[in-house]
């Protein structure tokens, strides 16, 4: 991205209200506000540079064998991304592009090229300046893309205008993640989830939609002003619509509701056996899935993929003194995760709010990892998760810059840097874990039979046991354990 790069630094020292232009013809967009603005602040910028659409450069998806090119030619969109650069550094803006890209790509589409635009915010009505609009219009047909995807949350409005411009389809950023939670969705659970989350997409889109859309045959325009509850003929088709994507969406809610009680009631059972749990989760692509590979020697899916893990996995581990904790690999966050994901996936994510420890793993190699750090910050705010304590894991410590990572084990007290390739340490991280567990408090000293050889396990995998010793009547152990076990094992007290 060097080439442009500088062109952004050129810029990137006038004030950040700087404004890209927009068209020239100011009053003809009817958006006289950033015509204003325009005029005031963009003085002594080159006109070329203020009205150029930036193309970042290493945008396009690099196709290297043949056969692969031929074959996504076939299958798979031809894609042009376009996003508005509102504030933050010139490196935010392509930061943002890249993700986009990768999230184009893991949904399979072939990214064509990458344009920004600076504004102040994203125009109302086209999302990028309608001027733009033609700039990017041309760059569509020469490239041969089919389809444009933008940067951010389109409004229907902004969608609808873009395609009748554009003449090809327009996605925006929640429908490319939604269509990978598609793709990747594999457990039923998982396929309702998505599904529900599409619905509230495209139940919204539905709303505003509305008042464009013309009335079902046989209507009459004023029937459906004729009085709240008045339905019958006259209604809309986007009413009609609305009604079944309802009806869907109640019959996937209540779908969930069954599966979500067995969930928790596997959950509950950990919790009556006073198994410490423990949450893994983070952006996607940090490595999450690796660490409990790691840690567990699980074999889960591990993909250089966004959103490789949608369904939660829990695996059983020990402590080294033998104490048993679940480790639970969770969906993996982004910035701005759609809001109807964080809902749909609620039930899941309860993995996280009531899990007794949270490893958030973090990709040290990634460009921007603070920001990721806060970008799953929000979603756990969002999931009332910020109580349950947490490890920060500075993942991929064999491919990050040490230097980078100083930063954040200067922000994050409770950190540590791992690598779950190379094992980097993960040993190291154990011990944490093991520290921040809840610990079994209740001092217990017992003399077991030796028919009772399940207390003496429960001890060990449920407690700490300090002391061992074989006698002749049982096993004299001392240690530490929950209440509940403590109570199993008061007829063997020896004190
Ligand atoms: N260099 C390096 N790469 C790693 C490390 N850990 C994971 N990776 C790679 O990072 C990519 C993502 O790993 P995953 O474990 O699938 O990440 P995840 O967080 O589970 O991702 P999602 O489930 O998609 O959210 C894979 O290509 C891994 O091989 C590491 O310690 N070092
Ligand atoms: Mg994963």
């Amino acid at each position: 991205m060097t080439t442009h790069s500088q062109a952004f630094d050129e810029t990137s020292d006038v004030e950040t209200d700087l404004l890209e232009g927009d068209d020239s013809g100011a009053s003809s967009t009817g958006h006289d506000d950033y015509d204003y603005d325009y005029e005031l602040s963009t003085e002594g910028l080159d006109l070329e540079e203020r009205q150029a659409l930036r193309r970042v450069v290493g945008m396009s998806t690099e196709l290297t064998d043949i056969s692969e090119v031929e074959y996504r030619k076939l299958l798979l969109e031809r894609v042009l991304l376009v996003g508005v650069w509102t504030e933050g550094s010139a490196e935010d803006a392509e930061n943002s592009l890249t993700e986009l890209k990768l999230l184009a790509e893991t949904a399979g589409s072939e990214v064509l090229d990458g344009v920004i635009q600076r504004r102040k915010k994203p125009d109302p009505a086209t999302f990028i300046g309608s001027g733009k609009v033609a700039d990017l219009r041309n760059l569509v047909a020469s490239l041969g893309a089919d389809t444009v995807i933008a940067d951010g949350e389109l409004a229907p409005a902004q969608l609808r205008n873009l395609e009748d411009k554009l003449k090809v389809k327009v996605v925006d950023r929640t429908a490319l993640i939604l269509d990978i939670f598609a793709q990747h969705a594999k457990s039923k659970e998982g396929k309702a989830q998505v599904e529900l989350a599409q619905l509230q997409y495209m139940k919204q889109r539905l709303r505003g939609w509305g008042g464009n859309l013309s009335r079902q045959a046989g209507g009459r325009v004023g029937a459906a002003g004729g009085g709240i509850g008045g339905r019958g003929p006259g209604e809309t088709k986007i009413e009609t619509d609305r009604r079944r994507i309802n009806t869907k969406i109640a019959k996937l809610r209540r779908q969930l509701k069954d599966m979500k009680s067995t969930r928790s009631t596997m959950r509950q059972e950990r919790r009556r056996n006073l198994v410490p749990s423990v949450a893994i989760a983070g952006y996607t692509n940090a490595g999450k899935s690796s660490l409990l590979n790691q840690i567990t020697g699980a074999g889960v899916l591990v993909e250089d993929a966004l959103f490789a893990t949608l369904d939660p996995t829990t695996r059983r581990t020990t402590t080294s003194d033998g104490r048993v904790f679940t480790l639970t690999d969770t969906v993996g966050f982004v910035r701005h995760l759609p809001h109807d994901i964080v809902e749909a996936f609620r039930s899941t994510l309860e993995e996280v709010t009531d899990a007794d420890l949270l490893l958030h793993v973090v990709d040290g190699s990634h460009p921007d990892p603070i920001a990721q750090i806060q970008a799953v910050r929000e979603v756990l705010a969002e999931i009332e998760a910020t109580d349950v304590p947490e490890i920060v894991v500075i993942n991929k410590a064999d491919a990050a810059d040490p230097l980078a990572l100083a930063p954040i084990l200067h922000r994050e007290p409770n950190a540590i840097v791992v690598s779950a390739r190379t094992g980097e340490g993960i040993d190291k991280l154990r011990e944490l874990i093991e520290g921040a567990l809840p610990q079994p408090h209740v001092m217990v000293e017992v003399l077991l039979p030796y028919e009772r050889g399940d207390l003496v396990s429960r001890m060990h995998s449920e407690g700490s046991v300090e002391q061992l010793e074989h006698t002749a009547d049982g096993t004299h152990i001392t240690g530490r354990v929950h209440p509940a076990l403590a109570g199993d094992l008061t007829p063997y007290a020896t004190v």
